[in-house]
C-alpha cells in the first residue's frame, strides 16, 4: 500500500475531489422506499456505493445514521465499508472520535487497524481534549497508512464561539483554536516520511465550506497549508456552492475534499447517478 495522503492524491487525479456522503436520514430512507432498520440502511449504503463505483473516489459514511439501529446498523455499516473499499473508493468514516489517549487507542484500532470489521481508510477525530492527546492515534494511523481528519472549523455556526477563541498559552498563543489545530496538523504532515515526495499529507483538517476562513483566524494562503488535505462538508444542503470552492479555500483548493450528502442523496435511487455526474463536473471546473 501507500500512505493515505498518496492514495488521496491518486484519487484526486483519477476522480476529482467530490466526496459523496452516505447519510441515511430517516426521511431519505422513506423517500428511497426503504425500511427504517438495519436492512434499510444497508441497502441504502450499498446502492450509493454502486452509484459511485468508477465515478467518484471518496465517500464519507456518517456513522450516526447506522448506530441508530444498534447491532443491525453496525453490521450494515461493516458491509457498506467493505463494499466501498472493495470498489476502490476511499472511505472516510465520519465518527468524530475523541477521548483520553488510552481510549482513543481503542477507537483507532476499531476504525483504522487492518482487518478490523469497521476498517476504513480515514477517520474524523475531535481535538477538544487537546491535539497532543491525539498524537498516539496519529502514530497508529501512520503505521497502518491510514488518514485522520481533525475537526478545526466546523460548518455549524454555533462552533464559532469556541473555534475562534484565541489561545492564552502554549506555543500557539495568540492563534485561534481553529488556526492552532491547522498549524499542529501541518507540522505532523511536514514530519511524515514521504513529505518531500508527495503533494498531500495523511492528516487533514475538517473545515466547513460555509466558514469564512479569515474570520476563523485561518490564512488559506499560508505556505504550510497546501500539504494538509481539507475535508469540507457544507456544500449543497448547508448552502455552500461548489463554484465558490477556489474563493473559499485559496491555496488550499487542490487538497479540498468537497463533501455533499443530502443534496445528492435527495435525488433518490433513480436520480443519484445524474446528481453525482453534475457534482463531478462542477468540482472539475473549480479544480485549483
Ligand atoms: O463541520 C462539519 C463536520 C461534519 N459534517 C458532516 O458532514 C455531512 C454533511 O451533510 P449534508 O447533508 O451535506 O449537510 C454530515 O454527515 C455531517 O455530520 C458537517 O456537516 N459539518
Amino acid at each position: 500500500m501507500a500512505s493515505f495522503g498518496t492514495r488521496l492524491g491518486e484519487s484526486f487525479d483519477r476522480f476529482g475531489r467530490l466526496c459523496v456522503g452516505i447519510d441515511p436520514h430517516a426521511g431519505l430512507l422513506d423517500a428511497w422506499g426503504l425500511p427504517a432498520s438495519g436492512a434499510g440502511v444497508r441497502e441504502f449504503g450499498l446502492r450509493v456505493v454502486d452509484a459511485m463505483a468508477g465515478r467518484v473516489g471518496i465517500c464519507k459514511p456518517q456513522v450516526a445514521f447506522f448506530e441508530r439501529f444498534g447491532s443491525a446498523g453496525i453490521a450494515a455499516l461493516e458491509r457498506v465499508l467493505a463494499e466501498a473499499r472493495g470498489a476502490g473508493i476511499l472511505v472516510i468514516a465520519d465518527a468524530k472520535r475523541g477521548d483520553i489517549d488510552s481510549t482513543m487507542d481503542a477507537y483507532a484500532r476499531a476504525w483504522l487497524e487492518p482487518g478490523s470489521p469497521l476498517e476504513a481508510d480515514a477517520l474524523t477525530v475531535n481535538p477538544y481534549q487537546g491535539l497532543g492527546n491525539l498524537a498516539p492515534t496519529h502514530r497508529l494511523a501512520e503505521q497502518h497508512e491510514k488518514g485522520l481528519f481533525v475537526l478545526a472549523a466546523t460548518s455549524n455556526p454555533e462552533a464559532a464561539a469556541i473555534q475562534r477563541s484565541v489561545l492564552q498559552q502554549g506555543s500557539r498563543e495568540g492563534s485561534t483554536v481553529a488556526a492552532a489545530i491547522c498549524s499542529g496538523v501541518a507540522a505532523w504532515n511536514a514530519e511524515e516520511a514521504d513529505a518531500g515526495e508527495q503533494p498531500f499529507g495523511s492528516t487533514g483538517v475538517v473545515i466547513g465550506a460555509t466558514v469564512d476562513l479569515r474570520a476563523a483566524g485561518i490564512d488559506p494562503d499560508a505556505a504550510s497549508t497546501p500539504r494538509t488535505p481539507v475535508l469540507a462538508p457544507g456544500f449543497g444542503h448547508q448552502g455552500a456552492e461548489l463554484a465558490d470552492l477556489q474563493d473559499t479555500f485559496g491555496a488550499w483548493t487542490a487538497g479540498v475534499i468537497a463533501n455533499e450528502s443530502r443534496s445528492i442523496l435527495a435525488a433518490g435511487p433513480d436520480g443519484i447517478r445524474d446528481a453525482i455526474a453534475r457534482r463531478v463536473e462542477a468540482t472539475a471546473v473549480s479544480r485549483g
